[in-house]
């Protein structure tokens, strides 16, 4: 009988806390429950990692109470949860915090109860009514307890040992339904316009008939919270509508997705010969049930999607589970119908959106097995699918698989690989821009390279041209040049579409010459330099280089630098502005936070509500849509302002995919690039759809400077109130890492941040580049022997400055 167990808690701190068992505990504690214990002043929730009978030489506490029958984290996300704490460098705690969801993890809320019943000892009456009342209730809240009484009143009896605080799991979670609108049998929609026809004959438009007009076009099923966005759809004219027998509504779960989407799982495609030859591959590894990593490198609109959702059928004819991950704004209504379409209620969709109801339910559902396939984004990479068989990285490029801050500071896709190799199961990654770092693992056969070389249906991709900004400083109409202009113009008069993308990444200031388009680059480490305003300098974030803010353009000598950057402009606007007549569609930031808002511009764009979709970032992924026929990007060069090693692959890569939104059925595409660097070799490789030469390039590039995938890059942050604290544990910090690996050769800083302060916080930086052969014993052994080496020679006054790993860094 183990008489001790180790136990971990959703902090930063490496070490778990070893508790005793109390013996009628023994027979029920097992690795990977949830105990009630106490922990520093108070009593928390903690996770079991491991049991033993080894005494430990300090005194331990007892072990309160199990919370749970049965483990929530089966054997295999104990292994992938700490290898991530190892990898990542971050509390176990952490880690498991993130990959569960809220009521399962260590959410607790705090309730009031007796611990020991006053008996014959006199109360007043105030203190006997609280007594009395507590021990009535099931449960109570302790906020709801303060509250009633006051807070004074309940320490009190809980000094007198009559009351005692108790948290606990928070499970208490409302089920969520929605009020959702359909058109009934009499609601058929010629019926429809005839009566809206025949009233608007005899003159008689009653509010309830333009309402039923605009829900029309609209289009039913909806939820009537996203109706009533409509000034014109009210309770009322909802309920008249009603009245009249052809729409009605009914609740449903929010997370219930069947109501949206047709289930039709006949209309699974039937694959080309690319296509059959990768599924072939990845068959053979289901077959053998062994881990197996593919590389999926299809162009955009190559069928990948097609692939994934074959794979997944196999794998769900062996009696196993799948796992879908997407990028964070991936996950769009388009992608989950299609799976929805082949897989119906087999499918768990986990968005972050949903409501903490809704995520556990759909985290319960997939763990007793009633679902077995999981889609979502990076988090999903938890999700607790039942015999996981294939797990798929979708645009395994995408950046948003890193998790940046708060800790775990993990990669989706890593982590799925590692969970792969766990579970013995398939891991495909695809993309038409694949990361540097996963085409030189291709290359060095740690994955397997499958191509897709063509678009399906003998759609072509889509001809680029590129507008450089100095040629056309004369010929621009508001934001964009004239043959652009013009070609969006004869695409609406044709009763095509086009998409706008407007890149507002934004983060850092930057110069940029307002005469060549030149941006200032550091010139030992090939990253933009960030404008420091208040300092008038221009620094490297990477090495520390730090220069005065030029005069004049180091390419072209004109006085002409302009700070750029985070300034947000009205680009949008302008828009509309030089397309008073056509009908404009915005996607970004502010109009998609709302719920349904992401999935409402689409469905109204694919209805072709709108002939131009303008968007950020948003619109350049994942969309399918046969109609546009040109994309426009009105600043192409905004991604090299950014001051990491990367810009040249982030541009290749928004471009290259927001290209490929063009054409995709059989109207022919067009594509334009507007920029200031017209001859950036990312830009042309995407203007070519040339991946292979822009990778030969840019792999070259990172061999020369070490960047990855040739060095693995750990960033430590420092940050603190106070400027020169932080600086001085940069500095000691930084000297001892230093010390550690054996030179100055692989460090590089400190320096600070791109971004300087935050929210009163100062920041500085220093990284690392070590050999990408480190794994996570390599790294924590480097990392525990810097830090317990550090506390050593730690300056005075200092403990409040935070150092914060970041293991892959991405910029
Ligand atoms: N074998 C096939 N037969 C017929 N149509 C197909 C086939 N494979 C894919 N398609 C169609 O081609 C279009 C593009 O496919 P899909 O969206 O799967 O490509 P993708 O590679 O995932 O694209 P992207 O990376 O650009 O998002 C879709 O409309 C899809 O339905
Ligand atoms: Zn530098």
């Amino acid at each position: 009988m183990p008489r001790f167990a180790d136990i971990i808690f959703p902090t930063a701190v490496r070490q778990p806390f070893t508790y005793q068992i109390p013996e009628n505990l023994q027979d029920e504690i097992k690795v990977g429950l949830r105990v009630w214990v106490p922990f520093q002043r108070r009593k928390s929730i903690g996770v079991v990692v491991n049991l033993h009978s080894d005494t430990p030489d300090f005194n331990t506490r007892d072990v309160e109470q199990i919370l749970d029958d049965k483990p929530i984290l089966s054997p295999e996300m104990m292994k992938l949860t700490k290898w991530i704490h190892r990898f990542y460098y971050c509390g176990w705690g952490e880690v498991i915090q993130a990959a569960l969801p809220a009521g399962l993890n260590f959410y607790s809320e705090k309730y009031i109860l007796i611990k020991n019943h006053p008996g014959d000892e006199q109360l007043d009456n105030k203190d006997a009514n609280i007594i009395e009342e507590v021990a009535k209730k099931e449960s109570y809240l302790l906020k709801e307890a303060k509250k009633r009484w006051s807070a004074a009143a309940i320490d009190r009896l809980q000094k007198r040992g009559y009351l005692e605080v108790r948290e606990e799991p928070e499970l208490k979670v409302a089920p969520s339904t929605s009020r959702l609108w359909e058109w009934t049998p009499e609601g058929e929609q010629e019926k429809v316009l005839e009566l809206i026809n025949r009233h608007r004959e005899e003159d008689k438009m009653y509010k309830w008939v333009e309402a039923l007009e605009l829900l029309h076009m609209l289009g039913l099923p909806e939820f009537q919270k996203n109706l009533t966005r409509h000034e014109l759809l009210d309770s009322y004219t909802l309920n008249r509508i009603a009245d009249e027998g052809l729409i009605s509504a009914r609740e449903v779960e929010s997370t219930d997705i069947s109501f949206k989407y047709e289930y039709d799982p006949s209309a699974l495609k039937k694959l080309n010969d690319e296509q059959e030859m990768a599924l072939v591959e990845i068959k053979s590894s289901l077959d053998k049930e062994e881990f197996a990593n593919y590389l999926l490198f299809g162009i955009t609109g190559s069928g990948k999607t097609e692939v994934y959702i074959h794979a997944l059928r196999e794998v769900l004819d062996k009696g196993k589970g799948g796992l879908v991950l997407v990028p964070e704004i991936g996950l769009t209504p388009q992608i989950v119908k299609r799976f929805y379409q082949i897989f119906g209620d087999d499918i768990a969709v986990l968005h972050s959106r949903l409501t903490v109801r809704e995520k556990y339910d759909a985290w319960r559902s997939l763990q007793k097995g009633e679902k077995r396939i999981a889609i979502g984004a990076r988090s999903a990479v938890f999700a607790p699918v039942q015999n996981l068989g294939l797990i798929i990285v979708d645009e395994e490029h995408d950046a948003s698989y890193k998790q940046e801050d708060p800790a775990p500071r993990y990669h989706a896709r890593d982590v799925a690989i590692m969970r792969g190799t766990i579970n013995d199961a398939a891991v495909v990654m695809g993309s038409a821009t694949p990361s540097m770092v996963s085409l030189y693992g291709a290359k060095k056969g740690k994955s397997k390279l499958l191509s897709l070389t063509k678009r399906p249906l003998d759609a072509k991709l889509p001809k680029v041209k590129v507008l450089d900004l100095k040629q056309y400083r004369s010929a621009m109409q508001g934001p964009v040049a004239v043959p652009l202009y013009e070609k969006i113009k004869e695409a609406v008069d044709k009763n095509e579409q086009a998409i706008l993308l407007y890149n507002r990444r934004g983060y850092a200031s930057f110069l940029q010459c307002e005469t060549c388009g030149h941006i200032p680059e550091c010139p030992n480490c090939s990253v933009s330099l960030t404008f420091h305003k208040s300092k008038r300098q221009l620094r490297c974030h990477y090495c520390g280089y730090a220069a005065r803010r030029p005069e004049v353009c180091g390419e072209c000598g004109k006085a002409d630098l302009e700070a750029m950057g985070s300034g947000t402009q009205q680009l949008e606007e302008q828009i509309s502005d030089i397309f008073p007549e056509v009908r404009l569609l915005r996607m970004d930031f502010d109009t998609t936070s709302g719920r349904d808002a992401h999935a409402d511009i689409l469905a109204k764009f694919a209805r072709k509500e709108a002939d131009i979709l303008v968007g950020t970032q948003i619109v350049g992924k994942g969309l399918d849509f046969p109609d546009v026929t040109v994309v426009g990007v009105i600043n192409a060069d905004t991604e090299l302002a950014f001051p990491t090693f990367r810009a040249g692959e982030r541009m290749y890569q928004l471009l290259s995919q927001v290209a490929g939104r063009s054409g995709r059925a059989d109207k022919e595409g067009k594509v334009y690039f507007q920029t200031w660097q017209a001859d950036h070799p990312a830009l042309m490789a995407a203007k070519n759809h040339d991946y292979k030469e822009f990778a030969r390039r840019e792999l070259a590039f990172r061999k020369t400077l070490k960047y990855p995938p040739y060095s693995r890059i750990i960033r430590f942050v420092f940050k603190g109130k106070r400027e020169q604290r932080v600086q001085r544990v940069a500095r000691v910090f930084t000297e001892t890492l230093i010390e550690q690996v054996g030179g100055f050769d692989s460090v590089l800083g400190p320096s600070p941040s791109a971004v300087s302060k935050v929210q009163k916080f100062y920041r500085w930086e220093t990284l690392l580049k070590i050999d990408p052969s480190n794994g996570a014993g390599a790294i924590e052994h480097l990392l525990d022997n810097t830090f317990s080496d550090y506390e050593h020679r730690k300056p005075d006054k200092t403990s409040s400055v935070r150092i914060n790993v970041n293991v892959d860094a991405l910029e």
